[in-house]
């Protein structure tokens, strides 16, 4: 035998699904060693913690030494993969946003993983049997097979798909029964043979859509986009509601998908846009890979795979689908990037866009941004040139931007939360055989329930908040740890029976126009509404059948949808978000509301948009109503570069939840004493405070800001910060976060 081994170092550093800064050591064993070449982005499973229980770990390098004594140092259990299922680019992708968002490698690697690669399945597509008909069979007569109609049927469908064999998939449709298998097989007439299942979604013959002919603006935009797509660069496609962004990316997937390229296409939410799908399924041939959180974890291995080995040439995903390995990525799109849901609020903090842009940089490949209300970060990079601004500021085809009203609701009778004249507006919509859409961001039937008797409040056990009423479930939810009760008729403090509620939901909503518009049918769509699969499609599919109707909802209706019937958009409370606390929240306020004003007037109709508010001549509604979102965001943008807040100036959040009361800003108090001995001018720490909702299922939660003009000094203070908690709350039953750049601050 030759004596020369394939992995030459002893050592491996593994990076485990763990919780902890850390990498670990493990020895490779000598027969390892000889027959495989242990390289970063492979699997391996190795002893961990008490009672060597085994774990799935990622092997970040091979090394000749190791810090620790060789007797302390387990070997590892066995090699998963032949070769790395996380290549070059994708494994310093992830070393560098553990870099950036402080956060244990071994936990981002794994979050990049689909779950079935995590637990140590085999990354391999699943295999499936396809049946072949042989010399013999094909030379056989049919009518020999009379008294076995099974066979008879198998053997005629083999016959007429010689070429191509029988799939598992085929032979469903045909609707032949593989039961006669066997005894074909056994005759000498079929033969079968074990393929690689490969098909990520059904993909539906579709009758191919003829393209538009594009505006002026949109051609522009096209022709831009073309010219960036040999090298980085960012683009922020700025296009108002209905100005036909998507049928700009479509001309430019084109172009990409003729040099055989792959494209990722990012969405906030893949179940609100089944109307995007089936735009991107009109106009290629070619399959189309979904990823979100809906899927088996069988499906996301399978589109995964189907993606990394360059079989799948477009893919639409969520949040998570910047970390899915391609073969040769051209383009990344990020649709509505000013969403927040790009941004993960749990564990890894990371920010999709953020990252699919690092990603790009590394591909050398370009990004497109697009938005009709682009986040406050982007319009500051295309101000200062870093993007290319390409705007457009018409609709497509004959639509106009809708016309813009204020409702001033102050001294006004309301019937159950509408004027009278929201009311007369939206009865003439519906007199012309026209679709209204009433948007309200709160759903369930009322946010309060109270007692008339004793003022009693029904609140969540574990949380610092009020329950809502779901009338229809029955059930009294609270929408921050999602904990739920039976919706209780009595006090139970006084045991008065005159418990009311407070204020309204999108349920009770619905309910008061079917009391009004009798005739008309109303759709809700909000969580709750849409929970099941295909719920939002068939609520789509009635509001296209009718031509009256009354849509309510929640934000989801700011979700890109395309509703041409529409003509009024009724906003109740325009109110909302004026005076957070969070300075994102005019920002939030004004994207949401001119991305629901965008569902009004889309095709010949001209649309209106009634706001009702309190406050008509707040400069912010003004601004909006009368100006649009550009100027409203270049006002923003002044004030924000005034007071020093973001994107003028860098942010991290810390936070602690802790069981206890005090122990969360307890800590955080010592880390901001800790952090204060060698502050770096340039840095402010504020806080420790307690979060709005200071208890949220059982814990307490406290937040310490750090901010600063440059991102170096922040990032040191951070990582002092993630190493000082990660040995300070060893033993304490405090769990803390690390939030770079942050979307919440409270
Ligand atoms: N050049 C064009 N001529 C005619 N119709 C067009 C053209 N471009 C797009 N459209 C149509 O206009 C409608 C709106 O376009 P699209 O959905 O691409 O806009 P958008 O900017 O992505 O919208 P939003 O951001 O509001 O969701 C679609 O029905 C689309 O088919
Ligand atoms: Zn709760």
């Amino acid at each position: 035998m030759v004596d020369t081994l394939l992995t030459a170092h002893p050592y491996v550093k593994v990076a485990l699904n763990v919780p902890l800064r850390a990498t670990f050591d493990y020895k490779v064993p000598k027969a390892l060693a000889y027959r495989h070449e242990l390289r970063p982005g492979m699997r391996v499973k190795v002893p961990f913690g008490n009672g060597d229980r085994q774990a799935i770990g990622l092997v970040i390098e091979t090394v000749a030494q190791s810090d620790y004594p060789d007797a302390q140092i387990k070997p590892l259990t066995a090699l998963l993969d032949d070769s790395p299922i996380i290549d070059r680019e994708l494994f310093e992708l992830c070393v560098w946003a553990s870099r950036y968002y402080h956060h244990p490698l071994g936990e981002v690697f794994f979050h990049a993983l689909p779950t079935s690669l995590r637990k140590g399945e085999s990354a391999d597509f699943r295999s499936e049997t396809w049946w072949f008909v042989t010399e013999e069979g094909a030379a056989t007569d049919l009518e020999t097979l009379n008294r076995a109609k099974l066979q008879k049927a198998f053997l005629k469908a083999a016959q007429e798909h010689a070429t191509h064999g029988l799939s598992p998939h085929l032979i469903s449709v045909l609707d032949v029964n593989s039961s006669a298998t066997k005894a074909l097989e056994k005759k000498g007439l079929i033969r079968s043979e074990q393929r690689a299942f490969k098909r990520a979604r059904e993909t539906h013959a579709h009758q191919k859509q003829v393209p538009p002919t594009l505006n002026n603006e949109q051609a522009a935009a096209t022709k831009a986009l073309l010219a960036m797509k040999d090298e980085f660069g960012v683009a922020l496609l700025d296009g108002i509601t209905g100005s036909g962004k998507t049928e700009v990316f479509l001309r430019v997937i084109e172009a990409l998908l003729a040099e055989d390229k792959q494209i990722l296409v990012m969405v906030p939410e893949i179940g609100l846009t089944p109307q995007t799908l089936r735009r991107f399924e009109g106009r290629f041939n070619t399959d189309i890979v979904l990823m979100h959180s809906n899927m088996t974890d069988r499906e996301r291995l399978d589109a995964w795979l189907m993606v990394e080995k360059g079989d799948a040439k477009i893919i639409i995903g969520t949040r998570s689908s910047v970390f899915i390995p391609t073969l040769d990525l051209g383009l990344i799109i990020i649709d509505e990037e000013h969403d927040a849901s790009y941004k993960q609020h749990e564990g890894f903090r990371y920010h999709a866009r953020d990252l699919a842009i690092k990603r790009a940089q590394g591909l050398n490949i370009p990004v497109l941004l697009a938005s009709a209300t682009p986040s406050y970060e982007s319009l500051t990079n295309a101000l200062q040139k870093r993007y290319h601004w390409l705007k457009l500021r018409q609709r497509a085809g004959n639509a106009e931007l809708p016309e813009m009203e204020r409702i001033d609701l102050r001294g006004q009778t309301l019937k159950q939360g509408f004027s009278e004249h929201t009311l007369e507006r939206m009865k003439q919509t519906l007199e012309k055989k026209e679709q209204v859409l009433v948007f309200l961001n709160r759903r369930g039937y009322a946010p309060t329930l109270m007692c008339h008797q004793c003022g009693w409040i029904a609140s969540c056990d574990h949380c610092d908040a009020n329950l809502t009423v779901h009338k229809r479930a029955n059930k009294l939810h609270c929408h921050h740890c999602d904990s739920h009760k039976a919706l209780l008729h009595t006090c139970p403090d006084c045991q008065s029976d005159e418990l009311f509620t407070v204020g309204e939901g999108t349920e009770q909503v619905e309910g008061i126009l079917n009391q009004l518009f009798k005739n008309t049918p109303i759709l809700r769509i909000d969580r709750d509404s849409t929970q099941r699969k295909s719920a939002l499609t068939q609520i789509t599919q009635k509001i296209h059948e009718h031509d009256q109707a009354i849509l309510v909802g929640t934000q989801m209706l700011a979700k890109g949808h395309h509703f041409p019937n529409v003509t009024l958009v009724v906003i109740m409370d325009a109110d909302v978000g004026l005076f957070s606390s969070d300075f994102r929240g005019m920002e939030r306020t004004a994207q949401l509301i001119t991305q629901v004003a965008g569902r009004a007037g889309r095709a010949s109709k001209r649309g209106h948009v009634l706001l009702q508010t309190y406050h008509p001549e707040h400069p912010a509604i003004e601004c909006l109503c009368t100006q649009g979102y550009e100027a409203f965001a270049m006002d923003g943008l002044r004030e924000r570069q005034q007071l020093a807040l973001p994107p003028f100036q860098y942010q991290a959040i810390v936070r602690a939840e802790s069981a206890q009361e005090q122990q969360a800003m307890g800590v955080l108090m010592q880390l901001r004493n800790q952090l204060s001995v060698t502050l770096p001018d340039d840095m402010q720490i504020i806080g420790p405070y307690t979060a709005i909702i200071v208890r949220k299922a059982g814990q307490h939660r406290a937040l310490l800001c750090l901010k600063g003009t440059q991102r170096g000094p922040l990032h040191q203070c951070v990582a002092f910060a993630a190493q000082w908690l990660e040995q300070n709350t060893k033993n304490q039953r405090i769990r803390f976060a690390i939030d770079v750049d942050p979307l919440e601050t409270f």
